[in-house]
């Protein structure tokens, strides 16, 4: 049975904490964590560690860090009416305490750089975790760690899951804020899973957690890398910049093992600089890799393909996901499962009964319609953009439609690229909103559309290109505009159901209101 659960943060975090935990003295925590202590020592036991006030739980250390915009010290209140028993903060904290803190206070230099270590004591991870396989690289992430958990559990073991769409555990689903939780409460997640005796988890480690630590203090068997493309410069400053935060990932620090696909330039440096065991993968016949994928052939929707080593063995798989990038995700799944040690007849034997690459992954290529041909997916950057358009089949004279928009507050150097990108593989363009988060939208569209275009005016005229707001009207105008033989392709927003406008939560699903719209103009949605 799955269960979804729904509720405030709060209430979701007491699932995503182990249901016994012993307990540690807070002074315990201090010699290990180079912490003072401010004021009297104090044995309270400390049973889970949050940084984030509002989800903090009874019995909790709260963790104060020194935020971009606020510093975690000035929500102590709240903390602590949560049921907060201690407090770690550095300098900066303390001296935003009005007055001396009711619970007990240590100060440490840098909190974010102490979290894992705090939350590992007192869950107990460092000795108790489930086998962990990471993944990493721009696009592809969730769903290859999707296909890794249906391929585990193909093989007839207990798998769990930590991602952008959720984290979940025998049937349990708990909807994710982040793509990688904050240190403190993935050490809680991970021991709740162990407790419950789940044997691999497949896990999304984005950048972002890499420059955060929050994957601080764990090993993972073995690490895969998709791809590297622009995305996310808003935080890294350069391709560059970001290329080695990623490539932290694959240091003996944090991975035992590797798998790369060496498609781009990047996942060459990274096997070629490898220092832990790697194995490289191709979908290209003159890339020099450790494993091909070969004889590649549409199926259905998706493909089937045979993944032959350099020296013979071979797996044979298809995927019922369209596009080619999904073979590629498919192959880096089954490769990675592979690496981490089961036997290769057993994994292709559950490749065959179970068909887990074929696994539905919310929001991305989800098939709303088929006649016009009619998706929502989870594209939201200049590559995968383009990837998904060309996986989109049109028959006879059908035109591809494309509705898309870029978030605010985030890398908005991407924004004309995204234009460009959609006009040179689209005939119809209408560009939207995505997160405008606290943007003013209208500039953001006008970004985007300056894009497509550059390229209209100067590759293909014929491409037709539209402004219009708010999202879901540019989603009905799209289908107004669709044929039975076209193809509408809604990008950037995927499994989200809600956008973020100035703070404010909008409710918003791409699904229904492609739905509704093909309803609305006398098309079959099998949504
Ligand atoms: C850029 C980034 O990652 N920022 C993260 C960072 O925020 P920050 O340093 O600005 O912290 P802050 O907002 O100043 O708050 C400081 C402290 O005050 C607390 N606070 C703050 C405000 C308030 O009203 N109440 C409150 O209690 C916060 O909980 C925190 O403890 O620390 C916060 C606390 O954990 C995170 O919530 C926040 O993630 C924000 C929400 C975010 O959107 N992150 C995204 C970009 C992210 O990490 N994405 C990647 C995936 C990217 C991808 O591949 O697409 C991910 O792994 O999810
Ligand atoms: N291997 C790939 N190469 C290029 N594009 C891909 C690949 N896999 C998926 N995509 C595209 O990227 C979108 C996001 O896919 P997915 O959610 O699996 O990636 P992700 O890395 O988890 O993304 P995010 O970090 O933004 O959550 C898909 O909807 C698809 O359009």
């Amino acid at each position: 049975m799955v269960v979804q659960e729904s509720g405030t943060p709060r209430e979701l975090e007491h699932h995503l904490r182990p249901s016994t935990v012993k307990g540690i003295d807070f002074d315990q925590l201090l010699e290990p964590l180079a912490a003072t202590a401010h004021g009297a020592a104090n044995k309270r036991p400390i049973t889970g560690v949050s940084l984030n006030p509002q989800i903090v739980q009874p019995g909790d250390v709260f963790l104060a860090i020194s935020g971009a915009k606020r510093h975690g010290a000035e929500f102590l209140d709240t903390a602590i009416a949560n049921g907060a028993v201690a407090l770690i903060t550095d300098e900066a904290g303390l001296n935003l305490l009005a007055e001396p803190a009711s619970i007990p206070v240590a100060v440490v230099s840098d909190v974010r750089k102490i979290a894992a270590r705090a939350a590992s004591m007192v869950y107990g991870t460092a000795k108790n975790c489930p086998e962990l396989l990471a993944v990493t690289g721009t696009n592809g992430k969730t769903t290859t760690t999707f296909m890794i958990r249906a391929i585990t559990e193909a093989l007839g073991l207990h798998a769990g899951l930590v991602g952008t769409i959720e984290m979940s555990a025998r049937g349990q689903i708990i909807p994710s804020v982040l793509t990688t939780p904050e240190a403190t409460q993935l050490h809680g997640v991970l021991a709740r899973m162990n407790e419950q005796e789940i044997s691999t988890v497949a896990m999304e480690v984005s950048s972002h957690s890499l420059s955060y630590g929050r994957v601080d203090g764990l090993q993972f068997a073995v690490s895969g890398y998709t791809n590297l493309t622009q995305d996310h410069l808003d935080l890294h400053g350069s391709m560059e910049d970001y290329f080695q935060t990623k490539a932290q990932l694959f240091t003996s620090g944090h991975s035992q093992r590797a798998v790369v696909m060496v498609d781009d330039s990047y996942g060459q440096r990274l096997a070629q600089n490898a220092s832990i065991p790697t194995e490289s993968l191709s979908l290209d016949a003159h890339t020099n890799a450790d494993w091909h994928v070969v004889n590649i052939a549409p199926s259905v929707l998706g493909h089937q393909f045979t993944i032959v080593h350099r020296d013979g063995r071979e797996i044979h798989a298809r995927t019922g996901l369209p596009g080619l990038f999904n073979v590629a995700n498919a192959a880096l799944a089954t490769v990675m499962v592979l690496a981490s040690g089961v036997a290769l007849e057993q994994l292709q034997e559950a490749l065959k009964q179970a068909d887990p690459l074929s696994v539905s992954v919310p929001g991305r290529m989800q098939v709303i319609g088929e006649s016009p041909v009619a998706v929502v997916d989870f594209a939201h950057n200049s590559d995968a953009i383009a990837k998904a358009l060309e996986s989109m089949r049109v028959t006879g004279q059908g035109r591809r439609i494309i509705v898309f928009g870029a978030t605010g507050d985030r890398d908005k150097t991407k924004r004309p690229d995204m234009g460009a990108v959609a006009a040179r593989h689209a005939d119809i363009v209408i560009v939207t909103d995505d997160d405008p988060h606290g943007e003013d939208p209208e500039p953001i569209r006008e970004q985007v559309a300056a894009g497509a275009q550059a390229v209209i005016d100067a590759e293909r005229a014929a491409v037709q290109l539209f402004n219009i707001a708010p999202r879901a009207k540019a989603v009905e105008f799209a289908v107004s505009l669709a044929g039975v033989q076209d193809a509408i392709l809604v990008a950037g927003r995927g499994h989200e159901v809600s956008q973020d406008v100035a703070g404010i939560d909008v409710e918003l699903d791409d699904r229904v209101e492609l739905a509704n719209a093909l309803k609305l103009h006398g098309f079959v949605t099998i949504y």
